[in-house]
């Protein structure tokens, strides 16, 4: 089970505006490069707080990275996870559009109406934890069901609690060279924060893309 984190970010570490509206940090070769590391993954995970903010497909668009995974006996498109503790997920999302597989990580706790609209939308529902998502457990789930490497796109409190739960293994950041500011705007790591034994990153790679720099750790 490999988890990879991969994100891009501002200069001062934000993922996003005060706003919190979508925001092209990276340029068209990283979008690239996010495009192949999507391809390589058995899935793509993000938490709801990106769905709602961000609407994003989380497939892989590019016909040759496609055809590449059939030929090594992948299905066409990973499976786009969402963390997603009180389902609220719109039934209308991308994520739930049918064009990959899909899978829903909830709490028991979840509303079951609007864990039955997700359902009725052809996700498949995984329950883990109580309250909030346990991700160790949802994680292990997502392993029996044969997705062992998996991408994680953001945000910044789904980031925060996989580092906390110690899960990750590879980061990737990508720092575009454009400062966003704001007290209240998302950042790479978000949640309570540490306060000791911060994670220590071992850094295994610097490469300038486009017009910024993408930094890549072993956790
Ligand atoms: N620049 C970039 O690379 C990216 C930027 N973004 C930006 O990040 C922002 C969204 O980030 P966030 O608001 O932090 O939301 P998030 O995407 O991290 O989702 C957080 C939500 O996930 C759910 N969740 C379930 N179990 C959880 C757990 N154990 N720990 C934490 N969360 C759990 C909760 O409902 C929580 O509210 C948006 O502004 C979006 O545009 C998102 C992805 C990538
Ligand atoms: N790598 C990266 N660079 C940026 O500048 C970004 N804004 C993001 N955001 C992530 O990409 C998702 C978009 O996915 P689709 O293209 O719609 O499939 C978005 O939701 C964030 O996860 N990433």
């Amino acid at each position: 089970m490999v988890v990879h984190v991969n994100a891009a970010t501002s200069v001062d570490g934000k993922l996003a505006s005060r706003r919190r509206e979508q925001l092209a940090i990276s340029g068209p070769a990283d979008f690239a490069r996010v495009e192949r590391v999507r391809a390589a993954n058995d899935a793509v995970m993000v938490g709801v707080g990106t769905v709602l903010a961000d609407d994003p497909s989380l497939t892989v668009d590019d016909a040759e990275l496609v055809a590449e995974r059939e030929e090594r006996g992948a299905p066409p498109q990973p499976t786009r996870v969402v963390a997603d503790s009180t389902a609220r997920t719109p039934p209308d999302a991308r994520v739930l559009d049918g064009s990959a597989p899909t899978v829903v990580l909830v709490a028991s706790s979840a509303p079951a109406e609007r864990v039955a609209a997700i359902e009725d939308a052809g996700a498949t529902v995984v329950s883990a934890g109580a309250e909030r998502v346990d991700l160790p457990a949802a994680v292990d789930e997502l392993a029996a069901r044969g997705l062992v490497d998996v991408m994680v796109e953001g945000g910044g409190e789904l980031i925060f609690s996989l580092f906390e739960a110690s899960l990750v293994d590879e980061l990737s950041v990508y720092v575009g060279s454009t400062l966003i500011g704001g007290r209240d705007a998302p950042t790479l790591a978000d949640g309570e924060g540490f306060v000791a034994d911060y994670p220590d990153l071992d850094l295994v790679g610097v490469e300038r893309i486009d017009d910024g720099v993408l930094l890549r750790y072993d956790c």
